[in-house]
């Protein structure tokens, strides 16, 4: 029986090419479609679909989960913007509803391999600057793969310290030097109309640097992850309320 799809952000850029890509995929059914100004609670109530994957916007994605696991859908989220804390706190809610879900900031194979790469990378060459370059309609920044990222480089270094700046390194134009988050790892965000999505992480060791990138030319990149992400549905239903945080856990 094929599983049954709600797409919130149905209208946007990620939405319309997800509610295509479920149509095309056999083992998925779309039941429904909401956007800004629809009721997702009355939807998901009277229409109980398996999943519902969001594409929406940063200031909404949260309660779009809460809504989503009240009503016993597993949320499949893709909109990024969410603070280390508020995957927690979706964590959490999971426990307490007893129903897994996925937050994946890039669902484009390519970039899990970079982030993966960048973290077995930091191993070694512990010094790493981000540079994300996206679309300029982008809200948030930095990207969610870029704070992801972050965090897998602060795993891959933990045992390698970075080399410290000297005491008086200044910025002449504050920013200049990027905004450092979870890892401490600066990262400077590019927004340009052209990029969809694009990606490097930039090593550096003494007489050499290394640069690992990705680029999504096309929305199309994120789709087989998505799809990928909604089979596995049922079962993230019955992992006991786990919370999967990134799509690199479901390959
Ligand atoms: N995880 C991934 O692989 C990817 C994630 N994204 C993220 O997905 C999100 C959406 O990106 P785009 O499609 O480019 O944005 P978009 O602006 O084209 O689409 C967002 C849609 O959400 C709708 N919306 C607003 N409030 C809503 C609500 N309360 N409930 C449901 N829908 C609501 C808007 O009306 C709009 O149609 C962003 O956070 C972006 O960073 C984008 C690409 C890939
Ligand atoms: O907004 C986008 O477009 C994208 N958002 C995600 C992010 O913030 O990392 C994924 C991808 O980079 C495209």
């Amino acid at each position: 029986m094929a599983i049954t799809v709600v797409v919130s952000g149905a209208k946007g850029r990620m939405g319309t090419e997800t509610v295509g890509a479920v149509m095309a995929d056999d083992q998925l059914q779309l039941v429904g479609e909401v956007d800004h100004g629809d009721d997702l609670a009355a939807t998901l109530g009277s229409l109980k679909p398996v999943a519902m994957v969001d594409f929406s916007v940063p200031s909404a994605v949260l309660g779009n989960i809460e809504t989503a696991l009240a009503n016993g859908v597993v949320p499949i989220v893709g909109t990024t913007g969410l603070a280390p804390a508020d995957v927690e706190y979706v964590r959490g809610l999971c426990r307490t509803h007893n129903l897994g879900a996925l937050i994946a900031p890039n669902f484009a194979i390519g970039a899990l391999l970079m982030m993966r790469f960048a973290q077995e990378a930091a191993k070694y060459m512990p010094d790493a600057e981000i540079i994300e370059m996206h679309h300029e309609k982008k809200l948030d920044a930095p990207s969610g793969t870029a704070a992801k990222t972050a965090e897998m480089i602060a795993i891959g270094r933990a045992n390698t310290p970075p080399t410290a700046l000297p005491d008086d390194a200044f910025e002449k134009i504050p920013g200049s030097r990027g905004g450092k988050g979870v890892g401490d790892v600066p990262v400077h965000s590019v927004r340009l109309p052209g990029f969809v999505a694009s990606q490097m992480v930039i090593f550096g060791g003494p007489g050499q640097t290394l640069t690992i990138r990705h680029d999504s030319l096309d929305r199309k990149s994120f789709m087989p992850g998505v799809t990928l992400a909604l089979r596995h549905a049922p079962a993230l239903a019955a992992n006991g309320g786990e919370l999967i945080y990134g799509l690199e856990h479901l390959l």
